[in-house]
């Protein structure tokens, strides 16, 4: 073009929504993972937008079959942390030219059906349920700009659309009061949200991978997600959070917020910054003084209104010292 008014100051691309659902089979025992994944590129690609050079264009389609190709050769497919930088670091090191690799992956929730068995309820080998819309959320940035012997990696995972909600033990108190005020004091209230968190680890360096060797890719041990997520490990980020909510006495949602993110902090060595977003989804109590019934003493009310919206949304990072 020949005018210079603008430039192409930055520009990435690859495949979105690329879903895929994975079996391993240990025997009769299954295992299942069904993730919806996101992979963008960055790196000399410049000229595929300002001169139409196709040369330099990893197909989206060739990112997507990738992407299935990663899914069926990764020992790490069913841990979505480790499955993700597995996919980023063969990405940036195939390709001379390019240096960054954004992997997002969502994993829905499937659990295994519980059925009665002759010792009580066990877990189905091979049979799962859609366990609520909740997700879990890895979102790592692979970085071989620094050469391909020297690649970086950040991970940032944690979940969404974990929705709860307690029937006391909340109250929201003493707060601004001005001439734009109409909300009561309650020391008694619903509390309920959709749970937004993530977690970031601090950057790792990845060994290099050769092509020959794509499958035996090696996960550094930093990557703990384990200790963070994983159902059986007592500190895992997910536990803290519902437990937090159930039995803090909340004074309020921003300080419910802090207390979660805390103590994910002190329990996860790794972990660098924790954040949260909560959107406060109000129930507000049904007036019935009209009939002369009785629902709007805090405590005792029993009918209430769910309000879609508006909400409240709070928000905060908690980071390491
Ligand atoms: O926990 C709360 N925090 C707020 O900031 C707020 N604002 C509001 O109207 N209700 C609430 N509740």
């Amino acid at each position: 073009m020949s005018d210079d008014t603008s430039f192409l100051s930055s520009a990435r691309y690859g495949k979105d929504k690329v879903r895929v659902l994975r079996v391993v089979r240990e025997g009769k025992w299954h295992h299942i993972v069904e993730y919806n994944v996101q992979a963008l590129l960055e790196g000399d690609i410049e000229t595929s937008y300002t001169e139409a050079d196709n040369s330099v264009v990893v197909a989206t389609d060739s990112i997507k079959n990738i992407t299935y190709y990663i899914a069926k050769i990764s020992p790490h497919i069913l841990i979505p942390e480790r499955f993700a930088l597995h996919l980023g670091t063969h990405l940036v090191s195939k390709y001379p030219h390019i240096h960054k690799a954004f992997v997002t992956v969502e994993q829905l929730r499937w659990s295994r059906i519980p059925v009665s068995g002759e010792q009580g309820p066990t877990e189905h080998p091979h049979a799962f349920i859609r366990d609520g819309d909740e997700k879990r959320i890895v979102k790592v940035e692979v970085n071989a700009s620094k050469g391909k012997d020297k690649i970086i990696a950040s991970v940032t995972a944690g979940l969404s659309d974990l929705l709860v909600l307690k029937t006391t033990e909340s109250a929201f108190t003493s707060f601004v009061r001005d001439k734009y005020t109409t909300l009561k004091e309650v020391d008694d209230r619903i509390l309920s949200t959709s749970i937004d968190l993530s977690y970031t680890f601090s950057p790792v360096e990845i060994p290099k991978p050769t092509d020959a060797d794509v499958e035996q890719f090696a996960v550094p041990a930093e990557i703990t997600p384990g200790s963070v997520w994983d159902t059986s490990v007592p500190t895992n980020a997910r536990k803290v959070t519902l437990d937090t909510f159930a039995s803090d006495n909340s004074a309020s949602v921003q300080a419910t917020l802090y207390r979660m993110a805390r103590l994910i902090i002190a329990q996860n060595a790794h972990v660098q910054t924790v954040s949260y977003a909560l959107p406060n989804k109000h129930y507000i109590p049904v007036d019935m003084g009209y009939l002369g019934v009785e629902n709007l003493v805090p405590a005792q009310a029993e009918v209430f209104m769910p309000i879609a919206a508006p909400s409240g949304l709070i928000t905060a990072t908690v980071s390491r010292k």
